[in-house]
């Protein structure tokens, strides 16, 4: 089962591995005349009925695949306004091959011809609300033509997000679907088929730039609080400053008083919040637990944390009573197994510390997926395990990032993953934004290493956050 929005996103992976969309277009439009054929003898009349969209288009290549038919393509609007490359490519080679094609300027002008096979091409998974004019009054012709209705992708109308659909959705006969059900789908009154168009399994076993758009925010949102600090200062302000450049609109720093102005020290972007202690305690847990619920942001608690008994007694204390969503890191990684919750965590263990949370301990993290595929359920959280390939698992969903370099061996990666993760995390679903963030970090150091090999810092991959979570990541999966 894939949401039409995560199909979006398989789609740009397939594209990104070198299968692009018209290729699949291709493989769609080929299923699609399969089930018509299916439908109907030879020399029946087929009318096609398509929209402006990808939708569409796989129709226009359906009408090259059914030559034995007597078919005629009705385009609902202008040709000049078809939206996208392949469909349009797809609609000129039907008016150079001279095929049956007719532009429906507006609804007044749809006439819906007789024929045996009514192919309902107007909208896919690109629909948003009720149908419009013309779609509309094509949707009641359709419904009244006493013809076997073949639905591409879905029938128009039907919203492959969420499974419900509009009220004027066409009623269809069959379904063809692509790669994979849509929700819903299964509780037509309709034959659906679930075509296989060509996508490698790849593009969603392996983080693309589709999941970077998933999990891309539309807008400077977010106020991630990190507790960390003690021993160590640098890694809560660099998984803070990348929450930052990971679009939070703020960035807080919860530390102890005696490193708060060391912390604050490297940079003035952050808003660092001391506390009265030289470590995370309980009692300050309890305080900064008040503090975080009236928030709801995102936390991230470990960086730095230090592993003094008070200080995991505290985290302890803090992840059983926390109701919100974190992602937890480094030292406070240790108590998540016995600590029960109802907090949303994403857990990012190295090797080392996914091994002594009761994780596989291997090098090679993606050859052990599975196992960490069962850890995860066992856990009950999200688990980013991170290594030269990361795998990203709610127990249920398992994805690999190949992204990264070896030059990113470096101290102070993990605290940009956390944070990267956890500005994200403010929006998209926890497997989303683990899977994106890991991706996003490597693809940091991949532009890094370009030019500085083995010799970049993890807070030089700060700056090059925006850029590879904006630019979609257009790098190879
Ligand atoms: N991997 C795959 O599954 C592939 C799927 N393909 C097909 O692509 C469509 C999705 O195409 P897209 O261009 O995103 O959108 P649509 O064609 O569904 O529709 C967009 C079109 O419709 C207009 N519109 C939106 N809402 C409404 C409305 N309520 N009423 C009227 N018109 C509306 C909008 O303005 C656009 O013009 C998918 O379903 C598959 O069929 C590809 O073939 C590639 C592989
Ligand atoms: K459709």
């Amino acid at each position: 089962m894939i949401t039409g929005e995560r199909m979006g996103a398989v789609d740009e992976n397939a594209a990104a591995l070198g299968v692009p969309r018209k290729q699949l277009m291709e493989s769609s439009g080929h299923a699609v005349a399969r089930a018509v054929r299916d439908a109907a003898e030879p020399g029946a009349s087929v009318a096609i009925v398509a929209g402006r969209g990808n939708n569409g288009g796989d129709a226009f290549v359906a009408a090259r695949f059914l030559d034995a038919y007597d078919v005629t393509t009705l385009l609902l609007g202008r040709s000049e306004n078809i939206g996208t490359d392949i469909a349009r490519e797809n609609w000129d080679a039907l008016q150079q091959a001279a095929y049956d094609t007719r532009e429906v300027k507006d609804s007044s002008g749809f006439d819906l011809p007789g024929a045996d096979v009514i192919v309902d091409a107007m909208l896919g998974t690109g629909i948003s609300g009720d149908l419009r004019e013309p779609a509309a009054t094509a949707a009641e012709a359709i419904n009244a033509a006493d013809a076997t209705v073949v639905a591409v992708d879905v029938p128009s109308g039907f919203d492959a997000d969420g499974g419900d659909h509009a009220a004027n959705c066409v009623e269809a006969d069959r379904v063809v679907t692509f790669h994979d059900a849509k929700p819903g789908l299964q509780d037509l009154d309709a034959e659906v088929t679930v075509a296989d168009i060509g996508i490698p399994a790849a593009a969603e076993r392996y983080v693309g730039p589709g999941d970077i758009e998933l999990a891309r925010p539309d807008g400077r949102e977010g106020r991630p609080n990190v507790i960390g600090g003690g021993p160590y200062t640098g890694a809560p302000a660099l998984a803070a400053q990348a929450a930052l450049r990971a679009s939070a609109e703020l960035a807080f720093v919860a530390a102890p008083e005696s490193v708060a102005g060391e912390i604050q020290g490297y940079s003035e972007d952050l808003i660092v919040q001391p506390y009265e202690e030289d470590v995370l305690t309980p009692e300050v847990a309890d305080d900064l637990l008040e503090t975080v619920e009236n928030y709801d942001s995102v936390v991230v608690i470990g960086p730095g944390l230090g592993t003094a008994d008070e200080t995991l007694e505290a985290t302890r204390r803090f992840l059983e009573s926390y109701t919100g969503r974190a992602v937890v890191d480094a030292d406070a990684l240790a108590v998540v197994p016995d600590v029960e919750t109802d907090a949303t965590l994403v857990c990012t263990p190295n090797r080392g510390e996914l091994a002594r949370m009761g994780g596989p301990d291997t090098d090679d993290l993606a050859a052990a997926a599975d196992e960490i595929e069962s850890f995860a359920a066992e856990l009950g959280h999200v688990v980013l395990a991170k290594g030269a390939n990361d795998v990203i698992t709610d127990g249920e969903r398992t994805r690999i990032s190949r992204s990264g370099t070896v030059g990113m061996k470096v101290g102070g990666t993990g605290d940009t993953l956390a944070g990267i993760v956890a500005a994200l995390l403010e929006h998209a679903d926890p497997l989303d934004a683990a899977a994106a963030g890991a991706h996003v970090n490597g693809l940091a150091g991949e532009r890094l290493a370009e030019s500085q090999a083995y010799g970049f810092l993890a807070s030089d991959m700060l700056a090059e956050i925006p850029a590879v979570l904006w630019d979609g990541g257009d790098s190879d999966v």
